[in-house]
């Protein structure tokens, strides 16, 4: 009895609903759009009198349909997670910029979800968009997702719910993103339309910390500096600061100062900003290319020293000889410049804004490198600290250095010609990037022994080199010394004369 009356109640409650669908129908068919809105309002209203439930509505676009919604966006890839478990139908979808593919529900799914012990329901909408004058709809429908939780929630949902989605969702966002290397000198000013101040490509270099050779103290350091700088945007704030870090990477050519900037972008996860300085025109190009370097990101000026003529003027001419070095380096360097991107007035002053002026702290979260062969070289303003916080020296490789290319050029952490390279390390110096050459494999037939032979050799090859070097470099001292001592020899021979002239004069 009880299952026909239930069967019975269901069929009511059936046939209440087509009829309703039935009548909204016709109404939504033959009454004026305006009459419909009406309509769909007032019921709203009727509805959320009873209802103890609150709705927010968040948009895909706002106004234009220029600009996707970045809280929008963030719902999406927050709720991407949670639909790909229990939504039914997803869908498939790949965004520009973004190197991952990403399952969100399909519309008019629903997922739920639970915070601080609220449960929270989460669907996708679709609305019509309002017909032209002509009667002609052409336009796509508006979707927007909708959040549905009890009213005794509202509170905790405005003050942390939706900020804890905005957050893991931007968070998921810039994980999933494809990371962009941009550099300014590959751009045609004189093209039509304009183009952008930076030109870019997908960011794929596969440098790692665990992967760069340097001693683990050193680098566990520059780890801990680097995601303890990415961690304090509050800090940051409260101290008064542009959040913001300049590093100074200097050392002998291939020691690793380009890899461990791929290595800092891809722990940070950030884009890289390949800054050509001598293809800027001037100062005032130089801020506007900054100005639209976004967030995220780590702006790179290799060679430094190089790049301008950045301290001619401050030098102090002490003799001649610097003098005219000074001048010959100065034309060699307008040469670059003038063979280079064309005549680049950007000055100390400049650059120094550029790096901590008002403009600098546009977007925030940035971190500045710069790279040198000469750190000596460079003017003191431009490397001090609170510009360039944190001065990195990359230098020849070390045993331990070389144990971490070993381990990853050979796989192999120990072998028993390890003594002899660590004494030979010792004794001479050889950069990571020799001995990297040294490790990598020339064919597939080679084995662990023959790859540590040649580092042997190699080491060898260098140790007897610099022995030369020394020696001609001796042989050079000792030559004026020589001279010296034939000129005092005869000095010495002339000096009785004169006291003979002397005490002949007497
Ligand atoms: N510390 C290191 N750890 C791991 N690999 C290294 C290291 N230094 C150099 N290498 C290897 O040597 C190559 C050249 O290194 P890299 O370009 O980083 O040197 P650099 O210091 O930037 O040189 P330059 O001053 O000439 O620009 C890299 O491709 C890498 O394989
Ligand atoms: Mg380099």
């Amino acid at each position: 009895m009880a299952a026909i009356t239930m069967a019975e109640m269901w069929t009511t409650v059936g046939s209440t609903i087509a009829s309703f669908m039935f009548v909204w129908t016709i109404i939504s068919q033959y009454c004026p759009y305006e009459v419909c809105q009406f309509l769909e309002k007032s019921m709203h209203r009727l509805m959320s009198f009873f209802n103890p439930y609150i709705h927010v509505s968040i948009h895909e676009f706002m106004g234009t349909r220029l600009n996707r919604s970045e809280a929008y966006a963030a719902v999406e890839a927050y709720l991407s997670t949670n639909s790909a478990k229990s939504a039914k139908r997803l869908k498939l979808e790949m965004e520009k910029d973004s190197k991952k593919i990403v399952l969100t529900m399909d519309e008019y799914e629903k997922v739920t979800d639970e915070f601080q012990g609220a449960e929270i329901s989460w669907a996708l909408c679709t609305k019509s968009p309002k017909p032209m004058g002509n009667g002609n709809n052409s336009q796509p429908e508006r979707r927007y997702y909708n959040l549905t939780f009890h009213k005794r929630y509202r509170e905790m949902i405005a003050e942390s719910y939706l900020e804890h989605v905005m957050k893991k969702g931007k968070e998921i966002r810039v994980k999933n993103r494809q990371r962009k290397l941009y550099t300014n000198g590959a751009r045609d000013k004189y093209a039509y339309p304009r183009q952008p101040m930076w030109s870019d490509v997908p960011f794929e270099h596969p440098a790692r910390f665990e992967s760069v050779a340097m001693e683990a103290e050193k680098k566990q350091e520059i780890i801990e500096d680097l995601l303890t700088f990415s961690q304090s945007k509050d800090f940051y704030a409260r101290i008064g600061k542009a959040w913001k870090r300049g590093y100074l990477l200097y050392g002998p050519p291939g020691t690793g100062k380009s890899t461990m900037i791929a290595a800092m972008a891809n722990l940070l996860n950030y884009d890289v900003y390949d800054l050509e300085l001598t293809a800027v025109k001037d100062n005032t190009e130089l801020k506007k290319l900054l100005i639209e370097i976004t967030g995220k990101s780590i702006i790179v000026i290799e060679d430094i020293d190089c790049s301008l003529d950045l301290t001619g003027h401050r030098k102090k001419k002490t003799d001649k000889e610097t003098e005219d070095k000074n001048e010959e380096e100065k034309k060699q360097t307008n040469l670059k410049n003038r063979e280079g991107k064309g005549f680049s007035k950007v000055t100390l002053s400049g650059l120094l804004n550029f790096i901590d002026g008002l403009w600098s702290a546009c977007g925030g979260e940035r971190i500045i490198v710069f790279t040198t062969n000469y750190v000596e070289k460079l003017d003191p303003a431009l490397i001090r600290r609170g510009r360039m916080d944190k001065h990195i020296e990359l230098s020849y490789c070390s045993f331990e250095g070389f144990k971490v290319l070993a381990k990853n050029y050979l796989l192999v952490e120990a072998h028993p010609l390890f003594d002899t390279i660590g004494r030979l390390m010792d004794e001479t110096k050889i950069t990571p990037a020799d001995v990297a050459e040294a490790l990598m494999r020339k064919s597939p037939r080679e084995d662990v022994e023959k790859s540590l032979s040649k580092l042997i050799q190699a080491l060898e090859e260098a140790k007897k080199e610099a022995a030369m070097k020394k020696a001609e470099e001796e042989s050079r001292v000792k030559a004026p010394a020589k001279d010296d001592s034939l000129l005092q020899d005869k000095k010495e021979t002339e000096e009785p004369q004169s006291l003979d002239d002397g005490a002949v004069l007497l």
